[in-house]
């Protein structure tokens, strides 16, 4: 098994364009959890910082799910000098996702047996998965150990496996956030009604669609249904109320199936595609009857296509917000991929495969196998998560080896590990410079200049971000 730094992966799809300035690594073949090897498999990731000497000051980000490697995009107030992920210190990496639209292997990339892409052949991956493949980017980039893995929600699943994939002692500390030890009934169950709005799309084809004529509208209606779970009712309340929809971004309602175009149907005009009404054949065409039959059935139309119409445009402002959601989604996202991540989700649970009996996981069997962890592990919940409820995370802080469980007050439900990033940054900054010191000692490695740009000090490896 090889893995290729600086490659050039040639044809993209669209979305990876999304994501600027990311490098690929190629690993020649990753044996993956369901049993096929997946070959010539692309990694997109993204690292800002330096390496120290030791190659010991690597701190690893884990995105969720529809997350890219581009940590500016979703944490960007803790990417900072100072900061949690202060770049001046850390080698800060983030992975890109096997399945997600964003530059590693997944529905959209080549399969190099085909030379086409794999779509919905593409095959089932697990966390575990993700971690191997991004320590052999690691290992190729030259790190020796990683001071802390961080990740929220499915980035927190992967934190969690990362010191269970690798040898004991590569991973100094783990902080999951927002996440759990296995993904529960609550969670797969929310996924599936996601995953039946897009089968329900007729535009899916069983995953066989065109990627010109994708299912949009079941991809935007399962993000709507995921929207819910990743905010609260409390958020909803305060944000929105009753208020009536602005018509800024709001979406354009249509009239499929309403057997008509409102817009073509002014003041009784003809259909194009009219017809004679059955009671006037063979009459004349000027006839008052057959005029008033005319009129009576393009005035049906124009009131049927008014009436979908008003059903269908978001009255209220949480309507417009979950509508707006949908439609942004829809332009960054595939429905194959959606669907290969939140499989990997549901397939998450530490036990799996490690307990030597076949019987539903105790909490003592979650503990034996988690105890393979680092100790003093920082688990964080958000208290309105209605998702991975913090009753999942109090569980998780009991499994891990001595960890602690800290809360964030947010009102913002799942995203709130999205969202709240003070409270975020001095809980994690806390507990990083107590697990990880050789990182915080002496000067920093870069030199921030006053345009934002570093400069690399003495003795240190790895790569700059220009852009900083
Ligand atoms: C290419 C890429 O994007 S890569 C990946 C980026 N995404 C990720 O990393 C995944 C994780 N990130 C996320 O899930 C989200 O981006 C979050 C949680 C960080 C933030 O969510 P957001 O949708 O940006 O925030 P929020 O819920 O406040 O919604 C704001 C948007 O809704 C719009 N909006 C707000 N209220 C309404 C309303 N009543 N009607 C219509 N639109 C509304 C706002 O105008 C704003 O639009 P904009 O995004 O075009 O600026
Ligand atoms: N808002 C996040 C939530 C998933 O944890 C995302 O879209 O990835």
């Amino acid at each position: 098994m090889t893995t290729q730094l600086d490659y050039n992966p040639g044809r993209r799809n669209p979305y990876v364009d999304l994501i600027k300035d990311q490098k690929f690594a190629l690993i020649s073949a990753l044996p993956l959890d369901s049993g096929p090897v997946l070959e010539k498999v692309e990694i997109a990731y993204k690292t800002w910082g330096v390496l120290n000497e030791k190659r010991d000051n690597a701190i690893v980000i884990c995105h969720a799910l529809s997350g890219s490697s581009d940590i500016s995009d979703w944490w960007e107030p803790l990417l900072r000098p100072g900061k949690t992920f202060d770049y001046t210190r850390y080698f800060v990496f983030c992975g890109n996702l096997l399945g997600s639209p964003y530059g590693s292997a997944s529905p959209l990339t080549t399969n190099p047996k085909t030379g086409e892409p794999y779509g919905p052949e593409f095959p089932e991956t697990s966390i575990r998965d993700d971690v191997r493949a991004h320590k052999l980017v690691l290992d190729a980039l030259g790190v020796q150990t990683v001071a802390a893995v961080i990740g929220g929600s499915m980035g927190g699943m992967a934190a969690l496996e990362w010191p269970l994939c690798t040898p004991p002692g590569y991973v100094n500390t783990i902080i999951p956030i927002a996440t759990s030890a296995d993904h529960s009934a609550w969670g797969i169950s929310w996924a599936e009604t996601q995953k039946q709005c897009i089968y329900a799309d007729a535009n899916y084809q069983d995953g066989y669609y065109d990627i010109s004529h994708p299912p949009t509208a079941g991809l935007a209606a399962a993000r709507m249904i995921a929207m819910l779970t990743y905010r609260s009712c409390v958020s909803f309340d305060r944000r929105f109320g009753r208020k009536f929809n602005p018509k800024k971004n709001a979406p354009k309602a249509t009239t499929n199936g309403a057997g008509g175009n409102p817009e073509k149907l002014v003041n009784g005009d003809k259909p194009a595609n009219d017809e004679e009404p059955m009671n006037c054949v063979g009459q004349d065409p000027k006839c008052d009857a057959f005029r008033s039959a005319k009129r009576a059935r393009v005035e049906a139309t124009i009131g049927a296509a008014e009436s979908v119409h008003r059903a269908r445009s978001p009255m209220f402002s949480a309507q417009g917000y979950l509508n707006y959601q949908g439609e942004k989604f829809i332009k960054r996202f595939d429905a194959n991929c959606y669907i290969n991540l939140t499989n990997k989700m549901d397939s998450h649970d530490v036990t799996d495969g490690r307990l030597d009996h076949e019987r539903e996981p105790t909490g003592e069997d979650f503990k034996e196998v988690l105890k393979a962890a680092p100790p003093r592990a920082l688990v964080v919940s958000v208290n309105t998560d209605a998702l991975f409820e913090p009753d999942q995370q109090v569980r998780l802080a009991e499994y891990l080896p001595d960890a602690t469980l800290a809360t964030l007050d947010s009102p913002d439900g799942h995203d709130g590990f999205l969202l709240a990033f003070e409270e975020l940054d001095k809980i994690i900054t806390e507990r990083l410079r107590e697990r990880c010191p050789w990182v915080y000692e002496g000067p920093p490695l870069l030199e921030v200049n006053r345009n934002g740009s570093t400069a690399v000090k003495d003795s240190v490896f790895g790569e700059v971000e220009s852009e900083w």
